[in-house]
């Protein structure tokens, strides 16, 4: 794409002498190849612009940089015999992520984000699932990776990749005909602009409760950032849910949100109007659930698997999947056939004398809180959780979880999550400062075996925090580590 078209795409227009063709966007100076354009990004750690003399260097024939209110809009740096058009925008980041999408261009038809503190995995899982079963070449991108087909292994991703790599990702998806993608919108990514390129079709809002306090600083930023989605990035009139069993401050806010932007707003829960929930009676499977669609009753449906939380996510994705109300009960009726989410409220043992194990992948105190509400119900003896919490990550977190463990659970033990650079003994004690009844056991192998022998008639053990996440940081260093297949093998020799 010519220089000029991809600036006046932006609505910016100069007189340039050279137009240079950009064959590649990158924010990373040591991802420059020739013929690209460099994005200068200030991050926590780099100013990218320190690194423009060696993008132009590695062949950058564009710069777009900060604003600084003394220079021009437009100008040239020369780094030896090699130049570059330097432009100067109020948001880099912005620009980037608009710039990616235009050159990885054509993506999928249809994109549809979803946000909240929990349940962006779950509910994007179910949305790609809910398409296939209609027909659709779709797939999911999040935490699990980029799912395409049930028989697939997934690629790797992180939640939100930054702008560049999501880009080519949706690129590469479209040129395998995947028409039809559900991704997930962290709040690091709404926040750094990951996803400004990207033209919504439609977007899903589940809740906010805390999280991530060591990088937003305070829950109203945290909010802010995840209003985004909503206020900067959905187009009008395009279809926004949300589950109005929020809490009311994001509630109020993001129903104003939705009015001011014309977004067809629809909303799912108990107390929602579109689809509201009548009735979610556990099973020993799953639940069945009785809903009403705009105050009309549909049929009762049966959802395959645990957790009261997976009952929202599956109306959250069908809302996000019909496309007309007229389809709304033909979806609600293939919610039936969801399978469930790898390491969601996943029952990986059933031991010989009745005890089941599940693991779930609550790092949060409220996910922590509805994981082990929606056990309660299956246990017919006594309630056993395991958890930690991960290092580097909001330590506010820690006590809340250790408090809600002490007043839900009828078992507690404190183990190691994911301690990265911290000092695992500080984070157990920091949690269990708030439940000093809990027993402390660091090792998390040793922790699961106590955990598994510990069983009684009817018990249920809870191994939460990890969910499907097949490696253990510490240090710098990821060491294999999986809850899902270490308790089914260790539950077989348990269970002997
Ligand atoms: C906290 C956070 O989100 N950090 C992201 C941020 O890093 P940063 O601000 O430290 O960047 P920086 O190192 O200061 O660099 C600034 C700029 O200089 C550039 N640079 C840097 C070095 C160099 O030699 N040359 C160069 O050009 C960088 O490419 C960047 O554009 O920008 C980087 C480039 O895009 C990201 O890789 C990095 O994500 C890191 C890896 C990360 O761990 N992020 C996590 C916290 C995250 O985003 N997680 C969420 C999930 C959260 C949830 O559970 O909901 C996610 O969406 O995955
Ligand atoms: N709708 C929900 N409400 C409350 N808790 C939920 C909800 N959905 C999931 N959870 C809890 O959150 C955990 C993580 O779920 P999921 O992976 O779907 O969320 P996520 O938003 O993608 O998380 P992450 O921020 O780590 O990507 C689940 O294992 C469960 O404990
Ligand atoms: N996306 C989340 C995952 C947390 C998972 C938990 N196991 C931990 O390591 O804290 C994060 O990076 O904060
Ligand atoms: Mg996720």
């Amino acid at each position: 794409m010519l220089l000029s078209t991809l600036l006046s795409r932006y609505g910016i227009t100069p007189a340039l002498a050279e137009d240079p063709t950009i064959k590649a966007v990158t924010a990373d100076s040591r991802h420059v190849s020739p013929d690209s354009l460099f994005v200068a990004i200030r991050g926590q750690h780099h100013d990218g612009a320190k690194f423009i003399p060696l993008a132009i260097t590695a062949g950058a024939t564009a710069i777009v940089t900060m604003h600084d209110n003394h220079s021009p809009p437009i100008g040239e740096h020369w780094e030896g015999e090699r130049k570059a058009i330097i432009i100067r925008v109020h948001n880099p980041a912005h620009f980037l992520a608009q710039a990616a999408a235009w050159v990885a261009a054509p993506l999928p038809e249809h994109i549809i984000a979803v946000t909240g503190t929990n349940g962006k995995s779950s509910t994007v899982d179910f949305l790609r699932q809910l398409w296939q079963l209609r027909g659709k070449t779709a797939a999911s991108l999040g935490t699990l990776g980029v799912i395409t087909q049930a028989d697939t292994p997934p690629m790797p991703a992180m939640t939100t990749p930054d702008a560049v790599a999501l880009a080519s990702m949706l690129s590469t998806l479209q040129r395998s005909h995947v028409t039809h993608v559900a991704l997930e919108a962290s709040s690091h990514g709404l926040h750094q602009h990951r996803l400004d390129g990207l033209p919504l079709a439609a977007a899903g809002f589940s809740n906010l409760t805390r999280d991530h306090l060591d990088y937003h600083e305070t829950i109203e930023a945290y909010r802010d950032a995840k209003l985004r989605l909503f206020r900067d990035l959905l187009p009008p009139g395009n279809v926004a849910v949300i589950n109005a069993d929020m809490d009311p401050d994001t509630y109020n806010a993001l129903t104003q949100t939705a009015r001011q932007c014309g977004h067809i707003l629809r909303d799912i829960g108990i107390n929602a109007t579109t689809l509201r929930l009548l009735e979610a009676q556990p099973t020993p499977q799953g639940h069945i659930i009785r809903v009403a669609l705009h105050g009309e009753p549909l049929p009762d449906i049966t959802l395959p698997f645990p957790g009261r939380f997976q009952v929202d996510n599956a109306l959250m994705a069908a809302a996000l999947c019909w496309e007309e109300d007229a389809e709304a009960p033909a979806v609600l009726a293939l919610l039936s056939q969801l399978r469930s989410v790898p390491g969601r409220c996943e029952r990986v043992a059933d031991l010989s004398n009745g005890a089941a194990a599940y693991v779930d992948y609550a790092h949060t105190p409220d996910a922590l809180e509805h994981v082990l509400l929606s056990l309660r119900p299956h246990t017919r003896g006594k309630l056993h959780v395991i958890f930690g919490a991960g290092g580097d990550r909001d330590s506010g977190k820690r006590p809340l979880m250790g408090q809600i463990a002490a007043h839900i659970a009828d078992r507690i033990t404190i183990t190691d999550d994911n301690p990265r650079s911290e000092d695992p003994a500080t984070i157990r004690a920091a949690i269990l400062a708030a439940c000093p009844h809990a027993q402390e056991i660091g090792d998390r192998w040793a922790a699961i075996e106590d955990g598994l022998k510990r069983l009684g008639p009817g018990d249920i053990l809870l191994i939460a925090g990890k969910g499907h996440e097949t490696g253990q940081v510490i240090g710098s260093t990821t060491h294999p580590f999986d809850d899902r297949a270490l308790t089914r093998s260790l539950a077989e020799k348990v269970s002997l």
